[in-house]
């Protein structure tokens, strides 16, 4: 079961009170929103609403005195003629009614998408403002997830809840009042119309959370089988390891198990909304008795009965809606809550202004005693990290997976900040300098590239978000040739104009090695004076990963790399290598010291030269040696 679903469990299996009380608190959420983006199209609605709300008592009071001048004595005609004015009212009424509806719907439908653009656009400001380390919490992702999907929606849903709920108690009250003007007996008669109504739609609604809340799982499970079957994802594998019928088989358990439970399910409510007609006849049947028992006792004139009945079937379609308006009200504001709560998690998690900034280019970054935990997990990433880095050098961070070293190096640039210790770019400690002045001079190969979905020229200038529509021609042109990008763009259709996602129309996917070769040149086009390039070479043949190597050695001239990658040939160059183990330095030096060292290193860098030393080849140094 998705975590959800709790939302519609406690929908399903809570009372209508419990829904009412929600309503505030959304409400308020919602209020705040459209009271900032349209005020006066509030009003607006509003007074339409109250506006039909007295076109509907005017209506049922005029309802009553056309009964009243039709019953009184005299000839027929002069009562006809008597009660036209009446009549003439009725119509003025219901049909200004009508048109103050329309109105209504119109204001809240001209509402509603300024209403959603402000929500959307507000949150995926907050959103692009938290820091980074925001998004390795579990917790927060789900909560962006939920907030800017679900969350958005219902804020969509819950203005038309509000809006169907605003009208449904008019009408109800409305009701109410006419008839308790003609005759305070008759409230009561009505509520023994309504409530019965009102108690079957509430009880409708619970059937179909139930139902769903039954259907959900298999939904989910059909859903999911549909994908694997039609992805493209999983369409090589599904036909290489002959996955299709096992697949399909449990496509077609889901299904049958689907089409069974709905059947059971329209059995069910048809049940229930049958048992909701008979208690609403039964209500009514009681209304009636009550209402003949009041003429009987002589407590009411004739003439008020068909006022009362007027009364009663405005007041009990009015609330039936508003009970299931409730219903749904109490749904969205569970996920009106989820958007709050990211708006506010957002506003404590973005990234501080600071008005310090970093050196454009820093002469020496020490990091002491710098340790570092994940969100949620218990032991460090990193522990007790000493660390020094001279402007132009190329360092090398080695080690096995999950040693640390993608962690420290996104500490080094200020996009993690650590628990304890501190990270100094010359005398500039980056806990007190705003983290755009820092990222202004990395570039960044990150490990897990973003495939932008742009044209390709576009993805390497990406890099220098300044230099977009054109610029830095030179920086450009060399960036292009050293990723080895020059022969992908001549084997796209449209060349620099070819968009990389096969979501557009003409759009072309990448291999991953030719995305990897996109993501270093746009580091290389950003021109910084501190690259990062976290495994940029894992995807690359011998030849482009010569070249790229070759190029990240020329750009020592006063530029600093911070290199890392597990093929240790590549590494042989390096000013600094150091091997991280459980997120803590185990050795440093340069290689010839670490292989004297015959420790980790040593041993990591034998196992990997032993293929090629057993076969009298060199490893694939060519750019390296
Ligand atoms: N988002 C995260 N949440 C929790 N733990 C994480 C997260 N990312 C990494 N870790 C953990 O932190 C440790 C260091 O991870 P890191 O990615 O820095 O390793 P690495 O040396 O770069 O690994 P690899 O060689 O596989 O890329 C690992 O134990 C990893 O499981």
């Amino acid at each position: 079961m998705p975590p959800w679903t709790r939302i519609d469990r406690e929908v399903a299996g809570s009372s209508l009170w419990a829904g009412l009380a929600a309503i505030p608190a959304a409400a308020r959420v919602i209020l705040a929103i459209v009271w900032r983006v349209a005020p006066r199209t509030m009003i607006l609605a509003v007074l339409l609403n109250l506006v039909g709300g007295l076109a509907t008592v005017s209506g049922i009071v005029a309802g009553a005195r056309v009964i009243d001048e039709l019953i009184t004595g005299g000839p027929t005609a002069d009562r006809v003629v008597a009660a036209l004015s009446a009549i003439a009212l009725v119509a003025v009424s219901y049909s200004l009614r009508a048109l103050l509806d329309a109105a209504a719907a119109a204001a809240l439908g001209a509402t509603i998408p300024r209403v959603r653009e402000a929500a959307q656009v507000e949150l995926h400001e907050l959103v692009s403002q938290v820091r980074l380390i925001a998004f390795e919490d579990a917790g927060f992702g789900e909560l962006v997830e939920q907030g800017s999907g679900a969350g958005i929606r219902a804020i969509e849903a819950s203005l038309r809840h509000a809006g169907a709920l605003l009208s449904a108690s008019v009408q109800v009250l409305a009701a109410l009042v006419a008839v308790m003007s003609l005759n305070p007996w008759l409230v009561p008669v009505t509520l023994l119309a309504m409530l019965p109504a009102a108690w079957a739609a509430a009880k409708a609604a619970r059937l179909g959370y139930a139902s769903f809340l039954r259907m959900v799982a298999t939904q989910r499970r059909q859903a999911i089988a549909g994908r694997l079957l039609t992805g493209r994802d999983t369409a090589a594998e599904l036909r290489a390891f002959t996955l299709a019928e096992t697949v399909l088989a449990d496509y077609r358990t889901a299904s049958a198990a689907l089409a069974a439970e709905s059947t059971t399910t329209e059995l069910r409510t048809t049940a229930v909304h049958l048992m909701g007609r008979a208690l609403t006849g039964i209500g009514t049947g009681a209304a009636y008795a009550a209402l003949g028992l009041l003429l009987y006792t002589g407590q009411m004139p004739l003439a008020l009965a068909g006022a009362a009945v007027l009364a009663m079937r405005t007041s009990s379609a009015a609330l039936s809606a508003g009970v299931h308006t409730v219903n749904q009200f109490y749904e969205s504001s569970f996920y009106v809550a989820l958007y709050e709560k990211l708006r506010l998690e957002c506003r404590t998690r973005t990234r501080p202004t600071r008005p310090c900034r970093a050196p454009a280019n820093p002469e020496r970054i020490r990091l002491a005693k710098v340790t570092f935990t994940y969100p949620g997990q218990v032991r460090p990433a990193l522990h007790d990290i000493d660390l020094e880095i001279r402007r132009g050098q190329v360092v090398a961070l080695v080690g096995e997976n999950g040693s640390g070293k993608t962690t420290l190096a996104k500490l080094v640039t200020g996009l993690y900040a650590p628990d304890s210790g501190t990270i100094h770019w010359d005398g500039a400690d980056l806990s007190e300098c705003s983290e755009e002045s820092v990222a202004a001079a990395v570039a960044v190969v990150a490990q897990q590239l973003a495939r932008w979905p742009v044209k390709a020229a576009a993805a390497v200038r990406l890099g220098r978000a300044g230099h977009l529509a054109g610029g830095g021609e030179a920086v450009f042109t060399s960036a292009v040739e050293i990723a080895g990008v020059r022969p992908v763009i001549e084997r796209l259709p449209a060349g620099w104009d070819t968009v990389l996602s096969r979501e557009f129309e003409h759009g072309r996917d990448l291999s991953g090695g030719e995305w990897q070769r996109f993501g270093i040149a746009r580091a290389l086009f950003r021109d910084s004076p501190i690259l990062v390039a976290d495994e940029p070479s894992a995807a690359l043949d011998a030849r482009a990963e010569a070249g790229v190597y070759e190029a990240f050695r020329a750009l020592r001239d006063g530029r600093t790399c911070l290199l890392i990658t597990h093929r240790l040939a590549n590494v042989r160059q390096a000013d600094q290598i150091i091997v991280l183990h459980q997120g803590k330095i185990v050795e440093r030096g340069t290689h010839e010291e670490l292989m004297s060292l015959r420790g980790r290193y040593h041993d990591l860098y034998d196992l990997q030269s032993a293929p090629y030393a057993e076969h009298h080849v060199e490893p694939v140094v060519r750019g390296a040696s």
